[in-house]
């Protein structure tokens, strides 16, 4: 196969788990390894419906005004909680022109989910509802992946319970705001170019809401890398946009690929309506050990993995997060915790 074949994201359908896991297995370890991004397609669960009513929830909860949504900052530390343009990448220097909300199914119970269940119906049942469902297709993604790389086919799911105290694992939601009544200030990108942090990111898309890019062949994970050539990602309601994190690059000594991508604004002539977007970020327990078979990088305590990251990532911004949350009515949930929230994610 050619080099520029493989660099296209591959398409692998779920149909049929039971029965065609094996062919499965290998296409996923494949476009794991050579690409580093793919879609997959004919999961059982989420179900088109599921993934259509998640949307809802995630448009009607961002329709709420930003003193309510406030009222559940972002938290560094948890990596929960609304922030409103306060995300900074290292590639632009300058805030994501949009908002995200980020939830820890573990933590559903308490004040990082908002109280919204009188404004929006059901919200925590949705939400903590599509986060199980998420759970169960990203798991059998990365028993493919544990399967490929050697390990324990449950490898991935016995560090990953969602409903420890220990969880890390995040769904976000996503809003990019609409351009037609406020442009995009010069130099802003509705998302800079990044790499995910965490093992795999689970992405979901609504057809005609298109945006995102892959930079295939720019895989790093410890210094900024960029290049010119960027390949689009459809938005297709139903489909899963999966990519390899920074912390399964480094347990798989470099073997599986994490992607620099990015949402780029709306061209002339395209849709100045509003994306929303949805990721779940598979991220182990705080006390996994990050350190691949054959020890390439030292190992490392996947909640430290997370927070470096965020340190490398993420050096400006923290006086208007912290003033954020002085300003919410805000209590943390963990005694001791104060000071600078940045987003560990992404
Ligand atoms: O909204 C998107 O399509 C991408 C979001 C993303 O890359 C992230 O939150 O890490
Ligand atoms: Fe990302």
């Amino acid at each position: 196969m050619m080099a520029s074949d493989s660099r296209q994201i591959p398409r692998i359908s779920l149909h049929d788990w039971e029965n065609r896991k094996n062919e499965i297995q290998k296409e996923i370890m494949h476009a794991a390894e050579n690409v580093g991004f793919f879609i997959i397609k004919d999961q059982d669960t989420p179900s088109r419906a599921d993934i259509e009513e998640i949307f809802k929830t995630s448009e009607a909860f961002f329709q709420l005004s930003d003193e309510v949504k406030g009222q559940t900052p972002f938290i560094r530390e948890q990596n929960t909680g609304w922030e409103k343009r306060a995300q900074i990448r290292p590639s632009t220097n300058l805030p994501d022109q949009k908002e995200s909300i980020q939830l820890q199914y573990h933590r559903r119970k308490d004040q990082t989910w908002p109280q919204v269940d009188d404004q929006i119906p059901d919200f925590h049942q949705t939400v903590a509802g599509f986060m199980e469902k998420t759970q169960v297709v990203s798991m059998r993604i990365l028993s493919c992946l544990a399967i490929g790389l050697g390990l324990e086919e449950d490898y991935f799911t016995k560090i990953h319970d969602i409903t420890s105290n220990e969880a890390m694992t995040t769904l976000r939601l996503l809003h990019y705001h609409e351009t037609e009544n406020r442009a995009i200030p010069d130099g802003h990108i509705r998302a800079g170019a990044h790499t995910d942090y965490d093992f795999l990111t689970l992405l979901f898309q609504r057809t005609g809401e298109d945006g995102l890019e892959v930079c295939p062949g720019r895989e790093c994970y410890t210094s900024f890398g960029m290049s010119d050539v960027w390949t689009p990602v459809k938005a297709s309601t139903g489909e899963i946009v999966c990519n390899i994190g920074d912390m399964l690059m480094s347990l798989s000594d470099d073997r599986l690929k994490s992607l620099f991508h990015r949402v780029r604004n709306p061209r002339t002539g395209e849709s100045r309506k509003a994306r929303h977007s949805i990721a779940f970020f598979n991220q182990p327990i705080r006390s996994a050990i990050i350190q691949g078979p054959l020890k390439k990088y030292p190992p490392v305590l996947a909640k430290d993995f997370i927070l470096d990251a965020a340190r490398r990532n993420y050096a400006q911004g923290e006086k208007e997060r912290l003033e954020a949350v002085q300003n919410s009515k805000f209590q943390y949930p963990d005694s001791g915790q104060t000071g600078i929230i940045l987003s560990a994610n992404a």
